[in-house]
């Protein structure tokens, strides 16, 4: 309508064409939109407005009154005034908005996840625990640092978003910014601690961390945000949707960015705990639904921690929540048989496990406190995944161990010393059987059982960045050394290692060499006079002087203590050990000490001559005049080697021979040996291997 006024509504947006003194020679007219004046009642989102297409649009109205209504202006010519120009009034905050402050609080979430994965995968929380750590302690520990941690980087975030002026934090009642983060940030910790428990490996939960962060922050923005903003969603549904930690950030931060920009479009102060109660204010649901989500979230980490990281005994109990007591079926068994896939073992037990099975059935009907590790019948089997058959790796051992004895496990890779090692220090759960330290049951009591257990495990798990010293410190103090006692532990076991000269000790783990992480291991391992020790391979990767620099260390700290050591080495085990026990597929297939199997393995000498190849018939028929019934174990193009039943053989009668066959043929080379431990090892181990086939 020419000459008068029109207006055109919708939701957020009012236009008024005042067509004032137009008639058919000129064009005046006033377009009003709701930015023109402040709407005093409610906070209204500004859409931006292209006035020169409003104005486009009232002229061609006005061409079409004046020629018709079909002429149409083809150019759209009318541009926006030149103005005046104005003073920008800038607020950085309302330029980053919502989600930008969302990212920042963020962060910290992949940093807390990283580093109690990293504990997790380098086995450092169960190597804490191994050494007299609690679950309660390391929780209260670990979530007290995070907590620190997260309350310094929110502090500095409000000090310097205020320092700079940003009305996001100077125009919000400070006390509810500082509720809304405490609250934050204790629910970003125990969600750390929840996701930690479903990742293993630190590159994926760095990953997923960041992934979550920018994800959220989007998803809150773009998602959230509209719905938000859009009166007619359900608000039920938004409340479910901030169940998701980083979207009830994303509220808050929104909220606090609204009031902030309303207060000042209106020139008042941003929220106040008034405003919790405005029906569009959604932080006070986001604060309720916060607290009961971190309530909630940090008892089931708790659990799943419990559930899917730590070894058998403490996870039956919470699983089960079954306080097994000792019963014991005197099931003793002659035969076992065992299956392996499709393959049925036929297992005929050796008169050395029988015995030692008598013993331990004996200890506990009367248990002996001198016995410091007593296994019974411990079996372990790992079920095969994907079609692959399950593997028996450790079948029904029995072992007996008092205090004061070090116990030596030999056997071949694979064998399942490890696995045994393993349920021993509460790693992994026994299949069937358990094992008893001082008393205590493995399955059940294996937290009191670590207050007096060292471990060194197969691979070294250390902190890069923490020294020597630092490492001894912290594991003493778990062991209950505390002052003076302490500072001289660490020192006694620095020096007892060769750490301490030259301040090695003092520098970190990250630059030492293999040798130095491992000789740090061991004495990591008997810090704080543990009762019962378990060393796998503890001299892997030492020069000879370290190595026997580490077994006078371990020679003295066996006497009062039990220690179960594995070793790929004869000569350690003839070093340190009282007894040996080697093991093959999964069972002992002898027990004694060292001497006592070299005489009974070793009941040959072993003769070795080496001549050219045509006169090997004759070193064969001096080895027979010998000792008729030796046997060649060895023959390889003019080098031949025999046993000789030490029964059949004077070795005066052996030098005489060699001599009077140096006239007749030449010898390039001869020699004649006692039985070593590596050759009664070789024999057992191949004679069981071969029953197994
Ligand atoms: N987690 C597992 N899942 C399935 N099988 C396993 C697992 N761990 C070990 N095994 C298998 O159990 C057997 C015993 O392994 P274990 O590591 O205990 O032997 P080991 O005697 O310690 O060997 P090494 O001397 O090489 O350390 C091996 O055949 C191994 O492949």
């Amino acid at each position: 309508t020419i000459g008068s006024s029109c207006l055109v509504y919708n939701m957020f947006l009012f236009t008024g064409y005042n067509f004032l003194n137009t008639n058919k020679d000129s064009l005046d007219i006033s377009i009003w939109f709701n930015s023109t004046y402040s709407n005093n009642t409610a906070f209204t989102p500004i859409a931006l407005l292209r006035v020169p297409r409003l104005v486009n649009m009232a002229s061609n109205a006005y061409i079409k009154f004046l020629r018709g209504s079909g002429v149409e202006m083809l150019l759209e010519y009318v541009k926006d005034m030149p103005k005046v120009g104005t003073k920008l009034k800038f607020d950085l905050s309302s330029l980053l908005g919502a989600l930008f402050f969302t990212w920042i609080v963020e962060l910290l979430f992949p940093v807390v996840l990283t580093y109690l994965v990293y504990e997790k995968q380098q086995k450092l929380k169960i190597m804490m625990k191994m050494h007299g750590l609690k679950d309660g302690p390391y929780w209260m520990i670990t979530y007290t640092y995070f907590f620190a941690l997260s309350a310094v980087y929110m502090i500095l975030f409000i000090i310097f978003g205020s320092v700079i002026g940003l009305r996001f934090f100077t125009a919000n009642n400070y006390s509810i910014q500082i509720v809304f983060y405490f609250i934050y940030i204790n629910l970003q910790i125990a969600l750390a601690f929840f996701a930690a428990s479903f990742f293993s490996s630190v590159k994926i939960a760095t990953v997923v961390g960041y992934i979550y962060v920018f994800g959220s922050g989007l998803l809150g923005a773009f998602l959230l945000r509209f719905f938000v903003e859009d009166n007619g969603f359900p608000k039920g549904w938004i409340v479910v949707m901030e169940i998701i930690p980083g979207f009830s950030l994303y509220r808050g931060l929104y909220e606090f960015g609204q009031y902030a920009f309303s207060g000042t479009a209106m020139g008042t102060s941003g929220m106040e705990w008034t405003n919790l109660s405005d029906p569009v204010n959604g932080m006070r649901t986001v604060l309720i639904i916060m607290v009961i989500e971190w309530a909630i979230l940090l008892p089931l980490a708790f659990y799943l921690d419990q559930v899917s990281s730590l070894g058998g005994g403490l996870r039956k109990r919470l699983l089960i929540s079954l306080k097994c007591f000792k019963k014991r079926a005197a099931s003793f068994r002659r035969y076992s048989f065992g299956r392996q896939g499709s393959k049925v073992v036929v297992e005929m037990e050796n008169p050395d496990t029988t015995q030692e099975r008598e013993v331990v059935e004996q200890l506990l009907l009367e248990p002996s406190a001198n016995h410091a590790i007593i296994s019974d019948n411990l079996t372990k089997v790992y079920h095969g995944k994907d079609g692959n058959p399950d593997k028996l790796a450790v079948r029904g051992l029995s072992l007996a161990l008092p205090k004061g004895q070090c116990f030596g496990m030999l056997g071949p890779n694979g064998a399942g010393k490890t696995s045994f090692i393993s349920m021993m220090i509460g790693l992994i759960p026994p299949t069937s059987g358990t094992a008893y330290v001082h008393g205590m049951d493995i399955r059940t009591d294996m937290n009191e059982i670590y207050t007096n257990m060292g471990v060194c495990p197969q691979h070294d798990l250390l902190w890069e960045t923490l020294t020597g010293r630092e490492h001894l410190l912290f594991y003493g103090r778990l062991k209950n050394l505390k002052g003076a006692e302490l500072l001289k532990a660490t020192d006694d076991s620095l020096k007892s290692v060769n750490l301490f000269r030259g301040g090695v000790g003092d520098k970190q783990v990250g630059k030492y060499s293999g040798g130095m992480k491992r000789r740090l291991s061991v004495a990591i391992s008997l810090i704080g006079d543990p009762k019962v020790v378990f060393m796998d391979e503890p001299s892997t990767g030492l020069d000879p002087a370290s190595r026997n620099n580490l077994w006078s260390v371990v020679k003295e700290a066996k006497k009062n203590r039990a220690i179960i050591l594995t070793t790929h080495s004869m000569e350690e085990a003839e070093v340190l050990c009282d007894r040996l026990g080697i093991f093959v597929d999964g069972g002992f297939q002898c027990i004694g000490n060292p001497k006592e199997l070299k005489a009974r393995y070793g009941g040959t000498y072993v003769f070795t001559m080496t001549t050219s190849s045509e006169h090997e018939q004759e070193v064969e028929q001096l080895v027979r005049r010998l000792s008729p019934n030796a046997n060649r174990i060895y023959h390889i193009s003019g080098t031949q080697k025999f046993e000789l039943p030490k029964q059949e053989v004077k070795i005066a009668d052996v030098f005489n021979e060699v001599e009077n066959a140096k006239g007749r043929f030449s010898i390039h080379a001869w020699g004649l040996a006692d039985t070593t431990l590596e050759d009664v090892f070789i024999k057992v181990a191949k004679g069981a291997q071969a029953f197994n086939v």
